[in-house]
């Protein structure tokens, strides 16, 4: 059929020119989560003085080759409150897991390793120690100016401890993309609710809600319009005040006489991008640009609205949010024959499993983009390429993985 664009042209036209979206300071409280938009240096060295890592005495090691030299314990060093003087030889200081170690010490003697004298005042070892043992060279984890994160490293709980010990308190990472998403349809009503005879619940938002939310966006929840021109562009002028990045709407995009979508963004300034793309299920996605809002129209169809939410908003919002996008995509077998294709890319529901080091992926019989409960018990999608030939199980094909 002429004019339905190809998957691939279309993932293209949305992605080409996304970037990051501008960076912004937030506490390092707050940052969990969050993708850096710059590197992070250092600003101090740690340990910023050789550091005891053990409980016991600093010490000559020296010293503790004769184990019946009694060495003079002549005061101590505590985490936060060092031992101003040097250790000469046959002395020692008394030190704690994380005190400096004063200079004139080259060494840690194990607290258990240490035989205090009768008096108190003198300690003998038991063991010897060799130079260096149980001392943290100053700046062994890392020197003022080092890189500590890159730019784009996702602050997990390791990257956020390592920037607090850096000394910030404050992170600059990108602006968290926010999509709002509205439903439209006279006959939806939210769950719980109790439907007339001809009224549906309004399923698709949560699932798209819940990918955007993989994907690092916030999520601003426009509830159900009905098919009135009026509510929906009252709708997206919401989600503009409220700075969406994306606007998401679910149904409406087709060409029935109450799809109204495509007809009131336009008429709120919207230049659409394309409409109606050669997949399956998916054909109607509409893709446009209110201003600095990206809008992006899904299907109806239960599955379609998920299966395009998959393939074009998972991607988008990773972008704006400076993250990686990496659809898993795998080789597997047919576990089924197929039947040629026409001119859409079929994402078709399957189960796949591994059997003898083969992932091998099975075919659901039925296929209607309305059926959430075969997309629910798929783990994966076989992707058909446009026209291709029957296939015989045992064929080679690609499977986009969904869990
Ligand atoms: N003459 C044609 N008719 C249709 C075509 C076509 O090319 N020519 N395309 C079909 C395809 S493919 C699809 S997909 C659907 C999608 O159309 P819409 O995006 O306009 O979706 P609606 O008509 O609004 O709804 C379809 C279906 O999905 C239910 N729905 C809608 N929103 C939700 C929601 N948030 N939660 C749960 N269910 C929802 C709605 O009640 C309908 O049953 O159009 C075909 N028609
Ligand atoms: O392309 Mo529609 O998405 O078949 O249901």
């Amino acid at each position: 059929m002429a004019g339905l664009l190809p998957v691939d042209e279309a993932l293209r036209r949305l992605l080409d020119d996304v970037t990051a979206l501008p960076a912004e300071e937030i506490a390092i409280g707050d940052a969990a989560g969050h993708v850096l938009a710059n590197a992070v240096e250092a600003r101090r060295t740690q340990p910023p003085f050789p550091a005891s890592a053990m409980d016991g005495y600093a010490v000559r090691a020296a010293d503790t080759v004769d184990q019946s030299t009694a060495l003079t314990v002549i005061g101590q060093s505590i985490a936060g409150q060092r031992f101003d003087g040097a250790v000469g030889a046959g002395e020692a200081v008394r030190i704690f897991t994380g005190a400096p170690v004063p200079e004139g010490a080259d060494a840690v003697l194990l607290q258990e390793d240490a035989e205090p004298d009768e008096d108190g005042l003198t300690i003998r070892a038991s063991e010897a120690v060799t130079p260096g043992r149980h001392v943290r060279a100053a700046g062994l984890d890392f020197r003022v100016g080092d890189i500590l994160l890159a730019k784009g490293r996702a602050l997990d709980a390791a990257a956020l401890s390592l920037a607090a010990a850096g000394n910030h308190p404050l992170l600059s990472v990108v602006r968290t993309p926010l999509v709002a998403i509205l439903a439209t349809g006279s006959e939806l009503l939210p769950p719980g609710s109790e439907p007339g005879p001809d009224q549906i619940i309004a399923s698709n938002g949560y699932g798209v809600a819940a990918l955007a939310r993989d994907a690092g966006a916030r999520v601003l929840d426009l509830g159900i319009a009905p098919d009135d021109r009026g509510v929906l562009a009252e709708r997206v002028r919401d989600a503009i005040s409220a700075g969406a990045d994306v606007i998401v709407t679910l149904g409406g995009a087709s060409v029935g006489d109450h799809d109204l979508v495509r007809e009131v963004l336009t008429g709120e300034g919207m230049a659409l991008e394309f409409w109606k793309i050669a997949m399956r299920p998916g054909k109607p996605l509409m893709f446009g640009r209110l201003a600095e809002t990206r809008v992006l129209g899904l299907p109806g169809n239960p599955v379609s609205s998920l299966v395009c939410a998959h393939l074009f908003l998972k991607p988008l919002l990773a972008k704006l949010g400076g993250r990686p996008h990496v659809a898993d995509i795998r080789e597997a077998v047919l576990g089924e024959a197929m039947k040629a294709n026409d001119h859409r890319q079929d994402y078709v529901r399957a189960a796949a499993t591994l059997e003898d080091g083969r992932l091998v992926a099975r075919p659901f019989a039925v296929q209607d983009s309305s059926m959430l409960t075969t997309l629910a018990h798929a783990n994966a999608l076989i992707i058909r390429e446009p026209n291709v030939a029957a296939s015989e199980a045992g064929d080679a094909c690609r499977v986009l993985m969904l869990r």
